[in-house]
């Protein structure tokens, strides 16, 4: 006897039905709906509902959802200071990390100065499902941000718990398959960023220090406040080192060379690697084109950096 039900294979949806029964005029569907976010899913339940409920001798439908697990790791990116440019790296490792076949998700956590919205080119509010908020997509990546919570331009002067509650609103979004987060914390060592530390909860840090010493001993700074809340260092990454001059190709090295290396070596920290300062790298980052999507030298930097950290990511988790 043909099964009612057949048409069902030759549905759009098709390879995300686990099973399906029929009894009593009551359809049951189980569906698989890994990598799918809220308003998809809902969007995917309503399609079933009305295509088998249009289907001869079919009176209700019922449909149920079922998910592989995502395992989920969160790598925080700090700075002893601002202006190093932690943001800029943060985005491009997210997108770099993408690149190298990884679903990622970044969380912009820097209360004083979110800028990943402009850095993505996503200037856009994200949209809820409930009180679950929906990351938007960025250039591949799935990105929130506390700017995205207030109104552009507003200066956030938010004490620390006031800080961790919107960051938990992040944390605690509808992140889907990402299972690599990053999250750009706000530049310093103080208390805001002690307690977005403790309630991210994440599996390792990122430091990103200019070769500058004041740079330095804010980054060793840095270190110490991962190291109080037992966050291990994944690693350090000097930005800005070197300077090649757009002009006459000349190389120098306006900050000094090797610093952010010897102090990494000094503590024991993985030093993942450098990336020169570059004209055309801020120009590209200002204009929301991130250089680690973009062929050239640069992505060919960030791509070895992300490298990089997943080595570190990988002897951490085997340590
Ligand atoms: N390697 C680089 N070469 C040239 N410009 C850079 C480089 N890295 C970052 N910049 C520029 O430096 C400025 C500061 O960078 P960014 O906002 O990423 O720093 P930050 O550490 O996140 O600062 P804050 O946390 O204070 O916002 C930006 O204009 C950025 O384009």
């Amino acid at each position: 006897m043909n099964d009612p039900l057949n048409p069902l294979d030759s549905h759009l949806h098709a390879a995300r039905i686990r099973a399906k029964k029929l009894v009593d005029g009551v359809v049951s569907l189980i569906v698989d709906v890994t990598g799918l976010d809220a308003l998809e899913r809902r969007a995917l339940k309503e399609d079933f509902e009305q295509s088998v409920g249009a289907l001869p001798d079919v009176e209700g439908v019922r449909v149920g959802f079922t998910e592989e697990k995502v395992e989920r790791r969160m790598i925080a990116i700090g700075s002893g200071k601002g202006g190093v440019g932690k943001s800029t790296m943060s985005a491009n490792l997210a997108i770099a990390l993408a690149r190298l076949g990884h679903k990622v998700g970044l969380i912009d956590a820097d209360i004083y100065g979110p800028s990943q919205p402009r850095l993505l080119d996503a200037q856009v509010k994200p949209k809820a499902e409930g009180k679950t908020l929906i990351p938007v997509d960025a250039q591949g990546v799935k990105m929130l941000s506390v700017g995205q919570l207030v109104e552009p331009g507003t200066a956030l002067a938010w004490r620390g718990p006031m800080a961790a509650g919107a960051v938990n609103q992040l944390i605690e979004a509808d992140w889907g398959d990402a299972e690599l987060i990053l999250i750009d914390l706000p530049p310093g060592t103080g208390d805001v960023q002690l307690s977005l530390i403790q309630k991210a909860r994440p599996e390792g840090a990122v430091i990103v220090s200019t070769p500058q010493d004041l740079a330095l001993i804010d980054a060793t700074r840095a270190i110490d406040l991962f190291g109080k809340t037992g966050v291990p260092v994944l690693g350090l990454i000097e930005n800005m080192a070197g300077y090649a001059c757009p002009h006459c190709g000349e190389a120098s090295d306006p900050f000094g060379q090797g610093g952010a290396e010897a102090e990494a070596k000094a503590r024991d920290i993985p030093f993942l690697g450098r990336l020169p300062l570059s004209a055309s790298l801020r120009e590209a980052s200002d204009a929301g084109r991130p250089p680690a999507g973009e062929e050239g030298p640069a992505q060919d930097a960030f791509e070895a950096l992300a490298r990089a950290l997943l080595d570190a990511l990988g002897s951490q988790a085997a340590g």
